[in-house]
């Protein structure tokens, strides 16, 4: 495939070489989600760094018109000759333009506490000690994918826990969160990358280009399903005075298979009383389970218009209590919620509920940019730091500690991540544990080595590392 210039362009520095010690032989550098007091998240899912590789890092990456092309680009950028032309062609020559750099990772999909590192990189030929911080930019991009998995996840834990509570199972729960993402993120490429992180928890989305990265990177033909679903367009094409034939015509056009209708164009609460319960009543009610209407609202306060539509179709269709007391519409009637949607109103809106005797059984929910859009490098603290060099034949081990922010110092030497005796698991600094202990105990596993990618992972893999733990769903907390 066409290797990315990007290789050369996706750096912030290229001045770096000039400015480590003389006889430097290794630099040795790992990425964490630095821990933060009183953080929100106090683990991460590691995801995406296989697609990154395979993309822009594994193979040649190196050719002589790449060199070149970079070559006059910087002379015109810094006005000055500070492209390292030698080195890179050196990387052509020696490697045939494979990058000599190992990087170590936790196998994605991994739960990992914040603080813990996630990855390593280091040159394997003494000449390429540059090349290490060199490609750092690229792969600290690897904050948005580990950061949409882990919040996708927090999601997951939040509806588990109100399943468990007001319907004593967990079924249904990986689609209980539908990806409304697409449009609200930044390019094609995040709403593959992050469309792809929430199918590591769900099987729930709208964002078909997580469903391509899943195909083409992580070896899923379908990892995700959705319905056939209005939206305000198709609803108002009717005009104001025939809501109800638009309605009727996603009833008639999808009599089969579940369809999702948005009913707050005009007037939800008058949309659930007079159409889908009344004008529309006969047709809702010969729906199946496996072909249940649901209703869309999509403005007001969350909470309190999905107690007021719950009454409403309560009224006119009537409710039933489950195996552990709590109300249910009829199995051909749901409800979806895709607006005001992130972390804290999930867990009001479904607290809301069970306060009022509703099931989680009968709302889905959708969500868009809190899931793909609003958040940033800083919501996991994700930082990318030297840890360990080499030079005239010694290895040092170095860190960075900010008198002026403590919590933005750094790991010294080199790393293996392990589960310690009590269970929990821990990093290893300053190259301690012994090699074949390490070895053995050591989490990290070479992924990548002068060019290869070593280590591959499904996304059936990786969603069973990312599986919720017992404590997750435990109604406890
Ligand atoms: O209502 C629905 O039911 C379930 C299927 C998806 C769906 C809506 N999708 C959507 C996507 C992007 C922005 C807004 C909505």
């Amino acid at each position: 495939m066409e290797h990315h210039r990007s290789l050369f362009l996706s750096f912030f520095q290229i001045t770096h070489y000039k400015q480590y010690p003389p006889n430097v032989s290794k630099v040795y550098s790992y990425f964490e989600c630095r821990r933060k007091k009183g953080a929100q998240f106090n683990e991460v899912v590691f995801f995406g760094l296989q697609y990154l590789l395979k993309k822009y890092l594994a193979g040649p990456v190196v050719t002589e018109e790449k060199i070149q092309q970079a070559k006059v680009f910087y002379q015109m950028h810094f006005k000055q000759a500070v492209f390292d032309e030698e080195g890179w062609r050196k990387v052509l020559e020696k490697y045939d333009g494979r990058l000599p750099i190992r990087i170590k990772a936790v196998p994605e999909g991994k739960i990992i506490p914040r603080g813990n590192v996630l990855f390593t990189v280091e040159n394997t030929d003494p000449d390429f000690f540059w090349l290490t911080n060199y490609i750092e930019t690229m792969l600290v991009q690897m904050w948005y994918p580990i950061t949409v998995a882990t919040i996708s996840r927090e999601f997951k834990k939040i509806l588990a826990k109100h399943l468990k509570a007001t319907t004593g199972s967990l079924e249904g729960l990986d689609i209980k969160l539908h990806d409304f993402g697409y449009r609200g993120v930044s390019s094609q490429e995040s709403a593959a990358l992050g469309g792809a992180a929430h199918l590591v928890n769900f099987c729930s989305t709208d964002t078909v280009a997580g469903l391509l990265m899943a195909q083409q990177y992580y070896g899923c033909p379908m990892a995700g399903f959705s319905i056939p679903a209005a939206e305000h367009s198709t609803i108002i094409s009717w005009g104001k005075s025939r809501e109800k034939d638009a309605f009727e015509c996603l009833l008639d056009q999808f009599p089969s298979g579940p369809v999702a209708v948005v009913s707050d164009s005009y007037d939800i609460f008058k949309a659930c009383k007079h159409i889908w319960g009344d004008k529309l009543k006969e047709r809702v009610m010969e729906r199946s389970e496996d072909s249940a209407l649901i209703i869309r609202p999509d403005s007001g306060d969350p909470a309190q218009t999905l107690l007021e539509v719950l009454k409403i179709l309560e009224e006119c269709f009537g409710s039933s209590l489950n195996s552990v007391g709590y109300k249910v519409l009829p199995s051909y009637l749901r409800i979806i919620q895709g607006d005001g949607i992130d972390l804290n109103s999930i867990n009001e809106i479904l607290e809301k509920l069970r306060d009022e005797g509703w099931s989680a059984e009968n709302v889905f929910f959708g969500c868009g940019s809190a899931l793909l859009q609003k958040i940033n490098r800083d919501t996991l603290n994700c930082a990318f730091k030297c840890s360990y060099v080499e030079a005239n034949g010694r290895g040092m081990d170095v860190c960075k500690q900010p008198v002026t922010d403590p919590s933005k110092g750094s790991k010294r030497g080199r790393l293996s991540l392990r589960r310690n005796s009590d269970g929990f698991i821990e990093t290893v600094e300053r190259g301690a544990g012994k090699p074949e202990e390490v070895r053995l105990a050591d989490m990290l596993v070479t992924v990548f080595e002068n060019g290869t990618i070593l280590q591959e992972y499904t996304l059936d893999e990786i969603r069973k590392a990312a599986q919720l733990w017992e404590e997750d769903v435990s109604p406890s907390q």
